[in-house]
């Protein structure tokens, strides 16, 4: 887990996409230590693609991403988060033919195995199932899986893309709870636009690759205009 002083994520500048075809341009935000950052849009507006850019998963055409000053673009992904930064992709990293403690371990990078106690702390919910294939759980474990995987890697900055899509709400809670008493930076993706802005406290909005508004949370939710134009939605004040 990182002191308030790490995790401190500067992008400028940022343009990418897969091969030639460009999907996000002239991406530029900071996230300060421990800082929220919500990031929504419609869809196939490139929230995935910011996600998987930052780790090293696409193709970059220009820009910078500094992780506590150390530029991150000439680095591989494994080396990025050998740096400080966990991804919980949205196809939820559960390896199906391990079991659920066979699965963490793959994500202690070298910590000793005592270390898996942290998930069980997090999500007893694993503690039970750790002798269950990662095959069989339900969509929330397999999701309390990855985040909590994605932790034993002790990161500075968590990305999270749609880590709610297809959990009952009762689990959106759980989950949101226990992300919520995390120190770490993190961006979230999610369409669920209410609990995206209750857990961040700024937001990104993004339309066709570039970034079309940046604010608190609380304030974006007082916007209907906004809120309709860009993600079709308008919330309750
Ligand atoms: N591997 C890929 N190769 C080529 N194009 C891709 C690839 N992945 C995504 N795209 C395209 O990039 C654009 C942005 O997709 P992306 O998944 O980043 O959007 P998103 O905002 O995360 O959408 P959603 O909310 O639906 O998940 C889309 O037009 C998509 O078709």
């Amino acid at each position: 887990m990182s002191s308030r002083t790490e995790g401190h994520l500067e992008i400028a500048g940022l343009t990418a996409g897969y091969g030639e075809t460009r999907i996000v341009e002239g991406l530029a935000f900071t996230v300060p230590p421990g800082g929220r950052l919500a990031l929504l849009g419609r869809n196939g507006v490139g929230k995935t693609t910011t996600l998987a850019t930052l780790v090293g998963q696409t193709t970059r055409h220009a820009g910078s991403i500094r992780l506590d000053g150390v530029e991150l673009t000439g680095l591989g992904a494994a080396a990025r988060a050998a740096a400080g930064l966990g991804y919980v992709p949205q196809t939820r990293d559960v390896f199906r033919s391990l079991t659920v403690e066979e699965n963490l371990v793959t994500g202690l990078k070298g910590r000793p195995r005592t270390a898996l106690e942290e998930a069980y702390e997090l999500f007893p919910r694993l503690k039970e199932r750790r002798r269950n294939g990662g095959g069989n759980l339900s969509g929330g474990e397999q999701q309390m899986l990855s985040v909590a995987r994605a932790l034993l890697g002790r990161p500075t900055v968590l990305l999270l893309d749609e880590p709610l899509e297809g959990l009952a709400p009762v689990i959106c809670d759980q989950l949101m709870q226990a992300l919520s008493r995390l120190a770490v930076t993190m961006i979230l993706v999610e369409q669920q636009v209410d609990r995206a802005l209750d857990f961040a406290d700024r937001v990104l909005l993004l339309d066709r690759g570039q970034v079309v508004h940046e604010g608190a949370s609380a304030d974006l939710r007082g916007d209907h205009a906004l809120m309709e134009r860009h993600l079709g939605v308008a919330l309750a004040a």
